[in-house]
């Protein structure tokens, strides 16, 4: 079996030509434009590549970007102070704070000093209550991808096993809770559980988010199974060269898989394009209008 390839880069085009037509209509109708603030701390390359790619995306579909680069060692007085300042700027509906932080600033208490209903990351303490308890929140961007490819996919996910693998806040969590609210039966592995093959083997979904490359094996997966991989790891080839490689061992998983995302142009892509949507349900939130069902999950 060859894996049919789930193309995160079509997935995110659609969805992105979905948001610039909301925010089209969000001008014509209300003389509304969504605006997206984000803040960058520190110099971290990887970083400021996604920082850029944001800032071009939002543009490009219409809405305003406001950036914010602060040196790495800005003390956390003065990063509490910009996001209150954005907290009460009407022309910011989303704000974001690029992680990882320098070690020095707490992450937690950075993120929770984002007003909620402003959390396009969807990573206050309020959001993650509200989806864990499945209630309306905003949805961390990474698994709101994830859930659209797996939806776009498989169609109705009900009574499907899914294996997580990784439970930060950030993935794994809000993955969970997501596919649970899709009526699958979860599993979340992490570094302590024990006999990983024998738990991925049984799964019709597998999510990889652990941040360790190739580390799932094809021969663990069930013929068929869809897989998700959210990893994004530079290895070194030996010659000097670094390539992409995802937490998923592609070359022999693809040849077992049903379906499996790349790494690049699987979940990456549809990170930035599900923030931009999250920002406009932000706005229409905030102006008490319609949230936009396309955007929706
Ligand atoms: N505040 C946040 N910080 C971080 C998040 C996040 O969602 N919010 N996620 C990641 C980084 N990230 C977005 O911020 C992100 C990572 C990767 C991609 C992407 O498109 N990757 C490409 C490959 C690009 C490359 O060469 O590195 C792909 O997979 O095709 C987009 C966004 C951590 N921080």
């Amino acid at each position: 079996m060859t894996a049919r390839i789930i193309d995160g880069k079509a997935f995110a085009a659609v969805l992105l030509e979905n948001v610039a037509e909301h925010v089209t209509q969000l001008k014509q109708a209300h003389g509304l434009i969504p605006g997206l603030a984000v803040v960058l701390v520190g110099e971290d390359p990887a970083s400021e590549i996604y920082v850029r790619s944001k800032a071009k995306k939002t543009v490009e579909v219409g809405m305003h970007s406001y950036e914010y680069k602060l040196p790495a060692d800005t003390v956390e007085a003065e990063l509490l102070a910009l996001i209150e300042q954005l907290n009460l700027d009407p022309s910011v509906h989303g704000i974001l704070v690029q992680l990882p932080l320098p070690e020095h600033l707490d992450e937690a208490l950075v993120t929770n000093a984002i007003d909620p209903s402003r959390d396009v990351d969807g990573f206050h303490v309020s959001n993650a209550g509200l989806l864990a308890t499945g209630q309306p929140a905003m949805v961390p961007c990474t698994p709101l991808g994830c859930l659209m490819m797996l939806r776009g996919y498989c169609g109705n996910l009900a009574g499907l096993h899914a294996v997580v693998i990784g439970r930060s806040n950030i993935v794994g969590k809000p993955m969970a809770q997501l596919l649970l609210k899709e009526n699958c039966t979860v599993t979340v592995a992490h570094s302590h559980t024990r006999n990983l093959p024998d738990i991925v083997v049984a799964a019709d979904i597998v999510v990889a988010a652990v941040g360790r490359p190739l580390f799932v094996k094809g021969q663990w997966l069930k013929t068929g199974a869809t897989v998700i991989d959210v990893g994004i790891n530079r290895i070194d080839q030996g010659d000097g060269t670094m390539r992409l490689v995802g937490d998923v061992d592609y070359g022999a998983a693809k040849d077992i898989a049903g379906a499996i995302t790349p790494v690049p142009g699987g979940v990456g892509p549809m990170t930035i394009a599900c923030l931009l949507a999250n920002t406009v349900t932000a706005c229409c939130r905030a102006h008490s209008l319609p949230e936009p069902a396309r955007l929706k999950v």
